[in-house]
């Protein structure tokens, strides 16, 4: 298949275009670029960490390309390869883990302080809602406080820097438009970070790190928007529409654990979320039912080999790889393999609880290598996966402890909506939103009580 036949096919039937066959793995494919697409579990395992045999294409996602005017000439340390990644991941990692202290007051702020924002409903807009959550959370415990970042702006960034086709003609075909939008965006962000209280603090941290100023501006700026913002935001989504499908008993019995914890730990503290197993669960499978961005990560080989797989249905195989061949690891169909989930096409909120649920982790792939491994320089797992955990159990806990609401539409999803990334097909939105529990409100955090109240 041409490239453009393939791009029509991917933009149109998205994660079904890959649906697998379980006896084979690596299967000849084109999304726009010809590639190799790896749907088992246990293959994408085997090649997920084998920086000897693939690299990333930088600056590229498998047919789509971030534009160099964008980031001005560096790498988004996701798509980058040797010591570069090192470098510049390094960096990342440690601004990450200086935040991961403030995450959970930063992430009870934001929640509450734009729950006193949103009223009762109904909310057409919710989705961006819950990105202005994310963004809230995540950005003052990196920036400091007082920067006031605008996610629509981030957001018309991202969509800027993740959406040019590769090829001319695809360009003309999806209508991709210019990046006036994206640049005078990016030049906003770029402004707010280096007025930000911390700025000058990352710059130390970069200059230890061997990077200069602008190296470090930029990776902050994609890095920071598109991993921690945007791509989180869209997972944010995925995962409350997830919500939605629970019973009010199993609801209930995630609120009663998020509340006994809060309130043994006066708030959404590090221990408090450390006693919340079953949010914890609720999150993963989350994530592993309807991962965004997490349908794939693309590597090139770096050389001819043959590689050996154990295929879905347990045979082990052999494919024969090209030099310069584009190698599409699938997360979604690798987190739907009967052959390491049981029923995984439904949605089982205690999935990764208990010893068992502990084994599951060994196979959840979304966070670009095994949950139960650690991101690291040398490898290109997600260097935002315990801040991201730490939210979303967060955001969930002070939820569903302390409101209620209902959904306009039931959440559906075919997995065929490519502009959906992993979202449910039809667009989360609110018909009510109120306060369910006014008292344990005012317990727990009761400066956010009056604000939250004040209209009800
Ligand atoms: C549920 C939310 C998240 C998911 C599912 C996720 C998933 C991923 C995945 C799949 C990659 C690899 C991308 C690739 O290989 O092309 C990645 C990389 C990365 N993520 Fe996350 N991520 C999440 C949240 C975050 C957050 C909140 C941050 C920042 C605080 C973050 C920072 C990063 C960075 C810096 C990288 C690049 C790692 C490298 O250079 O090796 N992520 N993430």
């Amino acid at each position: 298949m041409g490239n453009v036949l393939g791009t029509i096919e991917y933009l149109t039937t998205y994660n079904k275009t890959f649906t697998p066959n379980r006896e084979e793995d690596f299967v000849e494919c084109n999304v726009g670029v010809p590639c190799r697409v790896v749907t088992g579990n246990k293959a994408v395992q085997s090649l997920i960490y084998d920086y000897d045999r693939f690299k990333k294409e930088e600056f590229k996602f498998a047919a789509v390309m971030v534009p160099e005017e964008l980031t001005e000439g560096v790498c988004p340390s996701a798509l980058s390869n040797g010591k570069f990644h090192e470098k510049h991941k390094g960096f990342l990692m440690e601004v990450i883990s200086k935040a991961y202290g403030e995450i959970p007051a930063s992430t009870a702020r934001s929640v509450l302080s734009n729950v006193s924002q949103w009223g009762r409903g109904p909310m057409d807009d919710f989705e961006s809602k819950l990105m202005a959550v994310m963004a809230d959370a995540l950005l003052p415990a990196i920036y400091g406080e007082s920067t006031p970042f605008d996610t629509k702006e981030i957001e018309r960034y991202i969509s800027g820097a993740t959406s040019k086709p590769k090829s001319r003609i695809l360009q003309v075909l999806t209508s991709w438009r210019s990046l006036d939008e994206a640049q005078s965006a990016k030049e906003s962000i770029v402004g707010k970070i280096k007025t930000s209280e911390r700025y000058q603090q990352l710059m130390d941290l970069a200059k230890s790190h061997g990077l200069g100023e602008k190296e470090a501006t930029m990776q902050l700026l994609i890095s920071i928007s598109l991993n921690g913002v945007v791509g989180s935001g869209t997972n944010l989504v995925s995962a409350f529409a997830c919500l939605d499908t629970l019973s009010a008993q199993d609801k209930g019995e995630l609120r009663e654990e998020a509340l006994a914890a809060m309130r043994k730990h006066g708030g959404l503290t590090r221990e408090a979320l450390q006693e919340m197993p079953k949010v914890e669960s609720f999150v993963l499978e989350a994530l592993r039912f309807s991962p965004s961005p997490g349908t794939a990560s693309n590597v090139l080989a770096t050389r001819p080999s043959t590689i050996q797989y154990t295929a879905g249905n347990g045979d082990n195989k052999e494919a024969e790889i090209k030099e310069g061949e584009l190698v599409f690891l699938l997360t979604y169909w690798a987190l739907r393999d009967p052959a390491v989930f049981d029923k995984p096409g439904e949605f089982v909120w205690r999935r990764f609880l208990g010893p068992e649920g502990e084994a599951r982790r060994e196979n959840h792939l979304i966070f670009n290598g095994r949950f139960v491994d650690a991101p690291a320089v040398t490898n290109h797992m997600c260097a935002g996966k315990n801040v991201a955990l730490s939210v979303f159990k967060g955001i969930f806990a002070i939820l569903v402890t302390f409101f209620g609401w209902e959904l306009q539409e039931a959440p559906f999803w075919t997995g065929t909506k490519v502009v959906r990334l992993g979202r449910p097909d039809n667009e989360v939105k609110i018909k009510s939103f109120s306060l369910q529990h006014p008292e344990d409100l005012k317990e727990i955090f009761p400066s956010y009580f009056d604000d939250i109240t004040r209209d009800s």
